[in-house]
């Protein structure tokens, strides 16, 4: 395996620099059906034939497999890791070691230049992309969990999201703290009183300048129901990978699946 590195130390909380190591957009290939990266996606290129498999995505990072015609395979990954220093940023681009004597100069002409610009141009596009969610408004959302399940609810509108499920929540308003936001969400869609805990997994981009930022919440009182919404359901750690969601919720799929797992047996 031959490999390129290139790393970076931000001083930028993790779950903002992992969210924009999972934006697509700065993946360096370019590929159908663009949107987030998320575990166990699946994206054809772009103008030839080949496919990109996302093999991990989430607060430590992401890993990507890209397997093309004529190519030898190639894997893409971003390593994030939390050091007393700040934020450590480590791109890598590998690909499989050259056999013939042949292979091995079209090795150094051609694939290593493409690793390196590949390298260079995803290390630029993901600084960027931090510097931008940095500044980002933020949508709360609330992981309700009670016993073995998770309480989701589905979207009766804008018509393009009807149907779909994502988890309580709305823009936080101007002045107002990120936790605070979860509990009025939650009185306001479902009628309940919950009390903030700590983040769930990464900051999820959803516009240049907007992202989505997950809180654990527990349920003090009352019972849910829809007050804006087409309908709550209670959900399974089993049921969370097929849960047909809003593009955005899928990232936090591993994350809400640990939450759930790690609250299981706990009332
Ligand atoms: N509440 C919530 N919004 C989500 C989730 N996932 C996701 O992509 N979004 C998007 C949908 C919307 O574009 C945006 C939040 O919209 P919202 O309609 O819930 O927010 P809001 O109550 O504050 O209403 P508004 O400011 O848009 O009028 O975030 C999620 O899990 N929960």
């Amino acid at each position: 395996m031959s490999v390129v590195r290139a790393t970076a130390l931000v001083d930028v909380p993790v779950a903002t620099v992992a969210g924009a190591v999972v934006d697509v957009g700065t993946l360096g290939v370019r590929v159908d059906g663009g949107g987030l990266l998320y575990e166990g996606a699946e994206f054809s290129l772009v103008g030839r034939s080949g496919r990109v498999v996302v093999t991990r995505a989430g607060l430590g990072g992401v890993g990507v497999r890209v397997v093309a015609d004529r190519s030898p395979e190639f894997w893409l990954g971003t390593d994030v890791r939390v050091t007393g220093a700040g934020v450590l940023v480590v791109h890598e681009v590998g690909w499989r070691q050259p056999r013939t004597v042949w292979e091995r100069v079209v090795d150094v002409a051609f694939w290593r230049r493409i690793a390196l610009r590949l390298l260079e141009d995803r290390a630029a596009r993901v600084a960027k992309r931090i510097e931008e969610l940095v500044e980002a408004r933020v949508v709360v959302g609330a992981a309700v969990v009670r016993g073995d399940r998770l309480l989701v609810q589905q979207r009766g509108f804008p018509a393009e999201v009807a149907g779909k499920w994502e988890l309580p929540g709305g823009r936080v308003e101007v002045g107002e703290d990120d936790r605070a936001a979860v509990v009025r969400e939650c009185r306001e869609e479902l009628g309940v009183e919950v009390k903030a805990r700590q983040q769930v997994g990464l900051d999820v981009p959803l516009k240049a300048d907007l992202l989505l930022r997950v809180y654990a919440a527990d349920l003090i009182n009352g019972e849910p129901v829809a007050e804006e919404h087409q309908g709550v359901r209670w959900v399974r750690v089993d049921e969370l990978a097929d849960l047909d969601w809003l593009p955005a919720d899928r990232v936090l799929v591993p994350a809400l699946r640990e939450l759930l797992s790690a609250q299981a047996g706990h009332p």
